[in-house]
């Protein structure tokens, strides 16, 4: 029944598991992002949600990491494919009752809707990525159809205003633009903006009336992405909990990261939603899981005879694990400031990555399996020394003519400020597999270039017979693998080769796997 909610396309897309191993909990991180949300059946949770009635559809809410699912991957750029100017249509507002008319809504109370609330709309997580993901779930029909998009936050706005600031970010996936456009419209007059407070229960019952008149009597399933600073994650679980919860379908709340500061304050957290939700009603979230080429680790791995056999201390000599931006915090410093870069983005995405690429073969894809391998690489994880470890803050620096400022000149940054904005860490793993081998992270922001990459570096060849070709440069006689996750995703391999021509002059080249030449027209930013 479920079924005929979703087009064969995402389902086609989302490939089959069993419903049991994509239960959430606390530690199944190995969720992908909501760029790869699809909305199919087999996310059926084993339990009803708060509040809930027997469940006539589930429609899920996260994919489990490394399966085929929807590739949906956004990072709105303000390019031509925007949708700058809105339509006269779109800047009026219509009724409930006149949008479900025009959208084919016809009453049906056996049907079910799906009714995702954005809070903390106004945000720069909201207008990055998640709208932008939103349009591409609906880009490919992977939202059911009778849904509802509200943002929620504090900021006054009408709903006008908020597809007016929506709209600046939405972009079309490249290999399919038909109708982008229209598409976005479309979207657009199913985006609405309610403003109340985080600790309201009275805001977000009015959020629950208007919901209820989109929902028009149907089966009301409810999603509460929680864009928000994390010190009000717990109020705004409250409330939406106790005055907008569905009365007959399920209620779910998406958690971003950071899970709190250490392993107190995560636990603590997790207690404090526990009050108010289930288990299954949470879902934490970690975006990086959801990039093309952090999907494409397992497989590289696991379905390419040649590169297991080197996957370990026998081959490699470390493994570098890259995120750099190119900017600074920008505003964000009254939540940056709290956590650091170290929480920010080496205890999540990196460590995720770190996780991913070190297990061992998980037993199948499902969700709990591949959580189960990544805990025990975390378990052998030698406890990290200061002395292994080195932190800075960017300072104002002028290139090509233009000043930046530092991390401490930004308004939002208390001034006098510590916080790390780079560090490096040398961690190991202490297992068979790994012993001895460091794992290198280094993350920074306002750096010198915006990349993520994995760099996996072998070792030496063993008296190698063209050494003396290589002089002392001994590193750049041996190979490695950098799997490029961001920006112009690729995965090369350097090798060494001969020059073409008399003599044995030896170069450097790489075996590479450009994914915009391989996949052009697809492209994944
Ligand atoms: N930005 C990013 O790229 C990423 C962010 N995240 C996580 O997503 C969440 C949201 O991040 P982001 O959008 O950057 O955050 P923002 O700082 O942009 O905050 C989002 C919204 O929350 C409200 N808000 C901000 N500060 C406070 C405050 N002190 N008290 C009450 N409300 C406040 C504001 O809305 P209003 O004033 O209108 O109520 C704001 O628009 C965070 O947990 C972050 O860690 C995760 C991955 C990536
Ligand atoms: O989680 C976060 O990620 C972003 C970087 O995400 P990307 O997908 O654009 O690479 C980072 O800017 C932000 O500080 C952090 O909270």
């Amino acid at each position: 029944m479920a079924t005929a909610l979703y087009s064969t396309h995402c389902r086609s897309l989302a490939t089959s598991s069993s419903s049991s191993s994509l239960q959430p909990s606390p530690l199944s991180s190995n969720l992908a992002y909501l760029q790869r949300l699809t909305f199919s059946q087999r996310f059926l949770p084993s339990k009803v949600s708060l509040k809930s009635q027997p469940q006539t559809y589930q429609i899920p809410v996260l994919t489990q990491q490394q399966e085929g699912t929807v590739a949906a991957a956004v990072t709105p750029v303000e390019n031509g494919t925007s949708h700058k100017q809105l339509k006269p249509d779109l800047l009026s507002v219509k009724s409930p009752e006149e949008s479900r008319a025009e959208d084919g809504f016809e009453k049906d109370e056996n049907e079910s809707s799906v009714s995702i609330t954005v809070v903390g709309a106004s945000g720069d997580l909201a207008k990055k990525k998640i709208f932008p993901a939103l349009f591409a779930l609906y880009y490919e029909d992977c939202l059911p159809k009778h849904f509802t998009i509200y943002g929620y936050a504090r900021s006054k706005m009408t709903d006008a205003e908020l597809r007016n600031m929506v709209s600046k970010t939405l972009t079309c996936r490249i290999d399919k633009r038909e109708n982008c456009n229209e598409k976005m419209d479309q979207f657009l007059k199913r985006c609405f903006y309610h403003s109340g407070q985080y600790d309201s229960q009275e805001n977000f019952a009015a959020l629950d009336k208007k919901l209820k008149e989109h929902e028009g009597g149907r089966t009301s399933n409810r999603l509460f992405y929680l864009s928000i600073p994390p010190n009000i994650f717990i109020d705004a679980v409250k409330c939406a909990s106790l005055s907008a919860s569905s009365g007959n379908g399920w209620t779910r709340v998406i958690v971003e990261k950071p899970f709190g500061r250490d392993s107190d304050s995560s636990a603590a957290l997790t207690r404090s939603l526990k009050q108010y939700l289930t288990e299954d009603q949470i879902f934490r979230i970690d975006h990086y899981l959801g990039k093309e080429l952090v999907e494409n680790l397992s497989v590289l791995r696991f379905s390419n005879l040649i590169f297991e056999p080197l996957w370990s201390r026998q081959y490699i000599r470390n493994v570098q694990l890259i995120f750099s931006e190119d900017f600074g915090t920008e505003g964000r410093g009254g939540y940056f400031d709290h956590y650091g870069i170290i929480r920010d983005i080496m205890q999540n995405h990196l460590l995720q990555i770190l996780a991913l690429f070190a297990m061992e073969t998980p037993v199948s894809l499902d969700a709990e399996d591949i959580r189960n391998e990544k805990v025990k690489v975390l378990r052998s994880m030698r406890p990290l020394r200061l002395d292994d470890m080195v932190i800075g803050q960017y300072k104002s620096h002028t290139r090509g003519g233009v000043t930046y400022p530092a991390y401490v000149d930004d308004k939002t940054v208390p001034s006098g400020s510590l916080t790390p904005t780079f560090a490096a860490a040398a961690l190991f793993i202490d297992n068979a597999r790994w012993d001895g081998v460091p794992f290198l992270m280094k993350a920074g922001k306002a750096l010198h270039n915006k990349r993520a990459e994995i760099r996996v570096q072998f070792r030496h060849v063993p008296g190698n017979l063209y050494n003396r070709n290589f002089g002392t440069d001994l590193d750049r006689a041996t190979n490695e693998l950098v799997i490029r996750v961001q920006p112009d995703e690729a995965i090369y391999l350097k090798i060494n080769n001969k020059v073409p021509g008399l003599g044995m002059k030896l170069d450097r080249s790489n075996l590479n796997l450009h994914y915009a030449a391989r996949y052009f027209p697809f492209t994944l930013n």
